[in-house]
């Protein structure tokens, strides 16, 4: 496994409907995991808040905006040949304003609960995602191959305390 010397931070934001057991998940069109359906996210800023990160990315990739985002996981991607880890800080919330619009990024979809299309995912969505719709906190790291699909390493917990800020690396 190749040293981590450096880490961007990212975020993962999960829009749910709780009584109806519905998530909304987002196409994505273009570079990093195109073709995948995950949450709605990207990178932080350098003048934001990894929360202002958080609520921007989801009005810029949904068009929708939320007056509550609750941290609920801190996960760690490496990849094999890349010093630089991905911090990815998850994000969910049951409230929204707006209607979910397709975005240059994204093409938005509700899935049910038991109906999330795992196979169109991230390898770890399967792990995690569970334990999120389970309203507990996770903390993990998944260290890939190049080819960002084949997995080297994994290590998931679920927590109870407060998640941690950052990853120490
Ligand atoms: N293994 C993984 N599992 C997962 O569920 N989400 C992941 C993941 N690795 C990265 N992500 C998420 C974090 C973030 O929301 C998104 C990647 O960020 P971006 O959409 O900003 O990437 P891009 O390279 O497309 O960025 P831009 O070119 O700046 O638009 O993918």
């Amino acid at each position: 496994m190749s040293t981590i010397t450096g880490k961007k931070q990212l975020t993962l934001i999960f829009v749910l409907d709780e009584s109806n057991k519905k998530i909304l998940l987002g196409m994505k069109k273009r570079g990093f995991g195109h073709g995948k359906f995950n949450g709605f996210g990207g990178k932080v800023e350098k003048d934001e808040t990894i929360l202002e990160g958080a609520h921007r990315e989801l009005e810029e990739e949904a068009f929708v905006t939320t007056p509550e985002l609750h941290r609920v996981g801190l996960l760690l991607f490496t990849f094999e040949n890349d010093p630089k880890a991905l911090e990815v800080h998850v994000f969910k919330t049951n409230t929204y304003n707006g209607e979910p619009k397709e975005s240059e990024e994204m093409r938005p979809e509700w899935f049910s609960y038991d109906a999330i299309p795992y196979d169109t995912m991230w390898y770890d969505d399967q792990y995690w995602l569970p334990i999120m719709l389970q309203d507990k906190h996770f903390i993990g790291r998944f260290d890939f191959k190049e080819d960002q699909t084949t997995i080297i390493n994994e290590e998931l917990k679920t927590i109870d305390t407060e998640l941690p800020s950052e990853w120490e690396l």
